[in-house]
């Protein structure tokens, strides 16, 4: 079932050099328990798109087409409407995560409004049993490995180190429990073991509770141990999307395949990685033709000049003249 449905999606930045069109034509569906997981490197518009769905674009963003979540258009949606959604039906881990933060609240006056939050939308009325709230706000923060957490509920945002504070907000999401959690790169500032305790907690909150998931990340093998379904942004357009086993293992789109072929693995003797050629386009000089062409080693005289589709094959969709 679709929890949410992208129609058209254009975002567009308002700069001194001009207007950039930093997405372009996106159409993407998001079903109920399904974690997507949106791969492209830096400056692919993944946090963009993120930042669309939440309508917390900066001042300077202009957005056309629909973003239907839960029966809502965010592109169109009053203020107020956008204020019941954020929170329960949609929450956003934000790459910089004290911007999701209030400076002035003690983080566990933050996670049990948080808790609150949850319980009156499940039964309809506010929930004061204020040491149910404390229990809970604290176990979140177990779950996440913050040693001492009973200090830290009495800490404010700017006391906490950032690997902390992105797990308060991981916290925040787990107490939430949202129908479409958006997490831009959640696990960046964190080590190993717990960025592995934290896509352990996030599959089990979609598991649990079928909380659908998008996944932003530049690893691609992250996106695979996490992610149902993959799909790859390049230069503000989608490449390629489809089931995350098949984008791995047998990747259409040359730009998925160099992503993947740039993976480390332990199983690799040749020692190199092979990283992909040049850097992505700027969004204020666009190559003719196919973004990707300029870098791309499967490249044919027409991908200069024309434009490929987004195409449907073996229940993936891929936007190279491969396939068309
Ligand atoms: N407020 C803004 N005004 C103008 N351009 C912007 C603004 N915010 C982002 N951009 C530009 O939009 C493009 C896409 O940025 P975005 O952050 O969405 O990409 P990303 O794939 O999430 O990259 P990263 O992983 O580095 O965050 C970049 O070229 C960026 O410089």
């Amino acid at each position: 079932m679709t929890l949410m449905e992208i129609k058209d999606l254009e975002v567009y930045y308002r700069t001194l050099n001009g207007n950039a069109k930093i997405l372009n034509k996106i159409n993407m569906e998001v079903n109920k328990g399904e974690i997507v997981g949106v791969v492209g490197e830096s400056g692919s518009g993944k946090s963009t798109l993120g930042h669309s769905i939440v309508r917390l674009l900066p001042y300077n963003a202009k957005m056309n087409g629909s973003i239907i979540l839960d029966g809502v258009d965010i592109v169109k949606a009053k203020d107020q409407d956008m204020y019941k959604l954020r929170g329960t039906t949609v929450f956003m881990i934000f790459q910089n995560p004290l911007n999701s933060l209030n400076p002035v609240k003690t983080v566990g006056h933050q996670l049990m409004e948080a808790s609150m939050i949850r319980h009156m939308k499940e039964k309809g009325k506010k929930k004061n049993d204020e040491k149910e709230l404390y229990k809970e706000s604290v176990n979140a923060l177990k779950d996440l490995r913050i040693p001492d957490p009973e200090n830290v509920m009495k800490r404010y945002p700017h006391q906490l180190s950032g690997g902390q504070i992105q797990r308060v907000v991981i916290a925040m999401a787990l107490l939430l429990k949202p129908k479409l959690l958006i997490a831009d790169e959640p696990t960046s500032a964190l080590d190993v073991t717990v960025q592995a305790q934290v896509v352990k907690l996030l599959k089990q909150l979609n598991s649990e509770l079928g909380t659908s998931i998008i996944f932003i990340t530049h690893d691609i093998a992250l996106a695979y141990v996490i992610s149902t379904r993959i799909m790859v942004l390049y230069g503000g357009e989608i490449m390629e999307d489809g089931p995350s086993e098949n984008v791995i293992k047998g990747p259409l789109h040359p730009y998925s395949k160099g992503l993947i072929s740039s993976i480390p693995s332990i199983n690799k003797r040749e020692g190199r990685l092979k990283a992909i050629p040049g850097n992505p386009p700027s969004f204020f000089n666009l190559p003719l033709g196919c973004r990707f062409f300029p870098r791309c080693d499967s490249s044919m005289d027409k991908c200069s000049k024309e434009e490929p589709i987004l195409v449907e094959k073996d229940k993936r969709r891929v936007r190279c003249f491969l396939y068309e």
